[in-house]
């Protein structure tokens, strides 16, 4: 039998309404959420996204504006709108899309945005909240790989998570999220030998390497559940994940697909983060 497709775009536009909710509650009480983006460069697909990202806040309320920079800005100059976007008391939330010109240092770019302000939740003040349990800013993936687990009830406790790929924004803090619901955490990476061992021990698996097919039938369990987090692109040019999608989905009891999967739950735990900002600043 097939698996149960967990509906990111399904989830997300739940998500949005609920947001839309409680941005009108804060815009209630006078306080207008607001995220400022910040894009240096010309990277086709960023401008895509971040343009999505404005939409997304407008929709719901939200007041997202996009700051457009030229490529060869001096990392100073990135440096100094920053300092004045966390004086800004006007402004809730500050992102400075990814990935940055080369003669950037972009960890150095993001210790510069205050923690209270880090929707993205790159900073190293959100990653160590994360680590130890405090409130905080979850980064975006991640989470909205949580809520998709949440929405279909599922019980983490005691089970065997295996996440595929260690990057600081995906990878590690998913490890720590799976850790905080009491799974059993394997981080698996391109170091790992014969990763199928360890992804066929596990109930839950996320794949966040950024390759095609990087998890095929063989290493799924009958029955776990397989989230999705690759972003790549098929030889026809079309977008795919990191899971050979339709051999796995005879396999895994739930499975998210891509498009339509965790990426438009990024888009939406962004917006979450950048709410949950406006009401921390207005408590
Ligand atoms: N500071 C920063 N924060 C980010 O969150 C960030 C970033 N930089 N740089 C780039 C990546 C990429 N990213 C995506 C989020 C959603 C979709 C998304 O919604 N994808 C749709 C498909 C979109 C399409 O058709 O191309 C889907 O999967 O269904 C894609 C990509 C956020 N990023």
């Amino acid at each position: 039998m097939a698996a149960h497709l967990i509906d990111g775009n399904a989830l997300a536009a739940k998500i949005r309404a609920d947001v839309a909710h409680r941005t009108a509650a804060l815009k209630a009480r006078g306080i207008e959420p607001r995220l400022a983006i910040l894009l240096v460069g010309d990277d086709p697909a960023s401008d895509v996204y971040t343009r999505h990202k404005v939409k997304d806040g407008t929709e719901t309320g939200l007041a997202a504006t996009l700051e457009r920079y030229p490529a060869q800005m001096a990392e100073s100059e990135l440096l100094a709108r920053i300092r004045a976007l966390n004086e800004d008391r006007a402004v809730h939330g500050i992102l400075v899309q990814l990935p940055l010109p080369r003669h950037m240092d972009a960890q150095k770019v993001i210790e510069a945005i205050s923690p209270a302000k880090d929707v993205d939740g790159f900073h190293v003040a959100s990653a160590g909240a994360l680590m130890v349990g405090r409130p905080g800013f979850w980064p975006c993936t991640p989470y909205g790989c949580m809520k998709m687990l949440e929405s279909i009830g599922y019980e983490l406790r005691g089970k065997h998570a295996v996440v595929i790929g260690r990057s600081n924004i995906v990878g590690k803090p998913m490890a720590m999220m799976l850790l905080q619901k009491n799974a059993t955490v394997t981080i698996c990476h391109s170091a790992t030998p014969d990763l199928g061992a360890f992804t066929r021990q596990a109930d839950v698996i996320v794949a966040a390497v950024g390759k095609r097919n990087i998890l095929t039938a063989d290493m799924v369990r009958p029955g776990a559940v397989v989230i999705d987090v690759g972003m790549n692109r098929d030889e026809a040019g079309k977008l795919c994940g990191d899971v050979d999608f339709e051999a796995v989905r005879q396999v895994a009891s739930h499975i998210t697909p891509v498009p339509g999967g965790v990426g438009p739950m990024t888009r939406a735990m962004l917006l979450v983060n950048t709410l949950e900002a406006a009401e921390r600043a207005s408590a």
